[in-house]
C-alpha cells in the first residue's frame, strides 16, 4: 500500500516523422535535420516507486528486447536528474511497453522522457519545463519531443523544438515489422547512398506545415516525406511489399516511420484505417498492424 501510494505513473506517446529532411553528416557524427514530429496514440507507461537502488523492469510483448541495465534510457534519465540534484537515483522504474522496440517510433525516447517526468514528481523536485527539456536533449535527439507531444518542428539534430499547431485529427495505421533497425546504421546507409550527392540544407515544407495547421488529410498525404526511407529500404528491402500492400488497401500515403522498420499509412478516416490494418495483417508482410490517431498529448502524469 505504501509502495502504491508513493508511485507515479506517466503515459508517453510514440511518434511518426511526417517530414524528415536530413542534411549532410556533421563533424560530431550527427546530421542536421528538419524533423516534423507528430505524436500518435500508441503509448508506453512508466511507473516509478522508491527502491533500495536503481532497478528497471519491463512488461509487454516486446519486453525481452528492452535492456534492463543502465543503458536503458529510462534509467539514464533517472540518473541524470538525480545527479543534477545531488540525490541518489534509488527508484524502481517499471515500463509497460506498447511502442514497438527499435521501430523508428521513439519508444526508448518515450521511456526516457516518461521516467524523467515521473522521477521529478516522485522526488518533489518541481523542475521547470526548460530544465526538463535540457535533460531530454542530453538523453537523445528525439527525447525532447517525447516530453512535448502534439506536433513540433525539430532542428539541429532534432532536439531544438518549435511547437506546431494542428487543426484536426489524422488517422494512421502502423505496420510493425519483425525485428528492429539500428538508427545509427540507417544514418550510415543514408551517408553511403548520398556519397556523391550534394545534400541540400534541410528545410521544413510549407505545404506540410499548412496541411497540419488546417487538418487537411489529403494535403498531408501529398506532403509526407522521409529522407531516411531509401536507406531503410536498402537495409530492409522487404518493406517495399508492406508499403505496397497498404496503398493497395486504400491508404492515402505510405512511408517508413523515421529510421524504420515500422511503416506508417495515412488514411482518410477510422473505417479506412481498419480496412488497411486488416489487409496488412492478412498479407503476412508485417508482424502486426496498429490503428492510431494523431496528434497525441506528450508525457502526462496519470
Ligand atoms: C531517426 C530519428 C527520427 O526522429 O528517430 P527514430 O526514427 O530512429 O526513432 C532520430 O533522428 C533519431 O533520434 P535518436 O534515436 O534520439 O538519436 P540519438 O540517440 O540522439 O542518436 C543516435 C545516433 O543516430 C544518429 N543521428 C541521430 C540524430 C541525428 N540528427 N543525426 C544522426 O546522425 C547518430 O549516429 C547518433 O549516434
Ligand atoms: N526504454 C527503452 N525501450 C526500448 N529500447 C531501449 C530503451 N532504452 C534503450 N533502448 C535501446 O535503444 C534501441 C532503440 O530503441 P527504440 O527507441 O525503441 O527505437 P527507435 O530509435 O528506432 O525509435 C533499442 O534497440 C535498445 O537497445
Amino acid at each position: 500500500m505504501e509502495e502504491q501510494m508513493r508511485s507515479v505513473t506517466v503515459r508517453v506517446p510514440a511518434k511518426v516523422n511526417v517530414q524528415l529532411a536530413v542534411g549532410g553528416a556533421r563533424p560530431d557524427g550527427f546530421h542536421d535535420l528538419a524533423n516534423v514530429f507528430l505524436a500518435v496514440s500508441l503509448f508506453d507507461e512508466v511507473t516509478v516507486s522508491p527502491s533500495d537502488g536503481l532497478r528497471v523492469t519491463c512488461s509487454g510483448p516486446d519486453a525481452d528486447q528492452v535492456p534492463l541495465d543502465r543503458t536503458n534510457l529510462a534509467a539514464r534519465a533517472a540518473e541524470l536528474l538525480a545527479a543534477r540534484h545531488g540525490i541518489a537515483p534509488d527508484v524502481h522504474i517499471h515500463i509497460a511497453k506498447d511502442i514497438p522496440v527499435a521501430g523508428g517510433m521513439a519508444g526508448g525516447s518515450a521511456d526516457g522522457a516518461g521516467a524523467l517526468l515521473a522521477c521529478d514528481a516522485l522526488w518533489g523536485l518541481n523542475s521547470s519545463r526548460a530544465a526538463l527539456l535540457e535533460i531530454c536533449a542530453e538523453l537523445g535527439s528525439d527525447v525532447p519531443f517525447s516530453l512535448a507531444g502534439g506536433a513540433a518542428l525539430g532542428v539541429g539534430r532534432g532536439e531544438q523544438l518549435t511547437e506546431l499547431p494542428v487543426g484536426g485529427t489524422f488517422h494512421w495505421v502502423f505496420a510493425v515489422a519483425d525485428g528492429g533497425l539500428s538508427t545509427p546504421a540507417v544514418y550510415r546507409e543514408f551517408d553511403r547512398l548520398n556519397e556523391d550527392v550534394r545534400v541540400p540544407e534541410p528545410a521544413a515544407s510549407q505545404a506540410l506545415l499548412q496541411a497540419l495547421r488546417t487538418g487537411d488529410t489529403t494535403a498531408l498525404a501529398a506532403a509526407l516525406a522521409n529522407d531516411l526511407q531509401p536507406a531503410a529500404l536498402s537495409l530492409r528491402p522487404s518493406l517495399a511489399a508492406t508499403l505496397e500492400t497498404g496503398m493497395e488497401a486504400g491508404a492515402l500515403a505510405a512511408l517508413v516511420s523515421g529510421s524504420g522498420p515500422t511503416t506508417a499509412f495515412l488514411t482518410k478516416d477510422e473505417d479506412a484505417a481498419q480496412t488497411v490494418a486488416r489487409a496488412l495483417t492478412a498479407s503476412g508482410t508485417c508482424r502486426t498492424a496498429r490503428v492510431t490517431t494523431s496528434p497525441a498529448p506528450g508525457a502526462t502524469v496519470v
